[in-house]
């Protein structure tokens, strides 16, 4: 293994109660009810406006016109992108312990994600960051990470993908890429196709090096 790439929400950070604040004040802006934490948590993992649109369907129509609720959201998370977000447990650790180059591969637009990492002292870490507007597709489409490891001058079969959701699975998958699950972050449901193998449930002294099938 010669790098590790990582997912961003639910995976190194628990983002979802910014993005939860952020959606209500989007909801409450459109004249709609609030959503809970729980519901949001469901909601991650797709990209921003996927995340609006699961907002308006789940408190009445998603209307034809998104473009201003996409922007009302973009505008309240990028006022608050770290009121409330932290890296999980052991993750500070493990990323000062790694000593191979790191990437961020996340379906949050790049801005977002970058504001997000410089706050919270994170963009040191990474040499390449790539956000869900980066490329032209997002997760589970395999472009944006076969993008981050040709970023890094490496091959998809050099890298590891450190991922959260079935998004991140489906993903790795079909970049070919090698695959650790952390189950403390944001999927709601089973992973169809896992292997135990794969998945761990702490950051604290978790050896990443472990996950790489050759
Ligand atoms: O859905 C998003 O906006 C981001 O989610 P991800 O960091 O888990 O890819
Ligand atoms: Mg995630």
């Amino acid at each position: 293994m010669k790098a590790i790439i990582f997912d961003l929400d639910g995976t190194l950070v628990h983002s979802a109660p910014d993005i939860h604040a952020a959606a209500n004040v989007m909801l409450a802006h459109a004249g709609r009810d609030p959503v809970t934490l729980e519901q949001v948590i469901g909601f991650i993992g797709n990209g921003i406006e996927k995340l609006v649109e699961r907002c308006m369907r789940a408190t009445g129509d998603v209307p034809d016109d998104m473009a201003p609720h996409y922007v009302e959201m973009n505008r309240a998370y990028a006022q608050d992108l770290t009121t409330l977000t932290r890296l999980f447990d052991g993750v500070r650790d493990t990323l000062d312990a790694i000593d191979l180059p790191m990437a961020l591969c996340t379906n949050k637009p790049e801005i977002p994600a970058r504001d997000l990492c410089d706050q919270l002292d994170l963009t040191r870490y990474f040499t390449v960051i790539t956000g869900g507007d980066s490329t032209k597709a997002k997760k589970p489409d395999p472009l944006p990470l076969v993008h981050t490891a040709v970023a890094l001058g490496l091959s998809v079969k050099e890298c590891l993908y450190v991922g959260d959701s079935i998004t991140d699975f489906r993903t790795a998958r079909a970049a070919e890429m090698s695959f650790a699950y952390f189950t403390g972050g944001y999927q709601p449901t089973p992973v169809e196709g896992l292997r135990t193998d794969e998945c761990f449930d702490t950051w604290d002294g978790v050896d990443l090096a472990r996950f790489v099938h050759r």
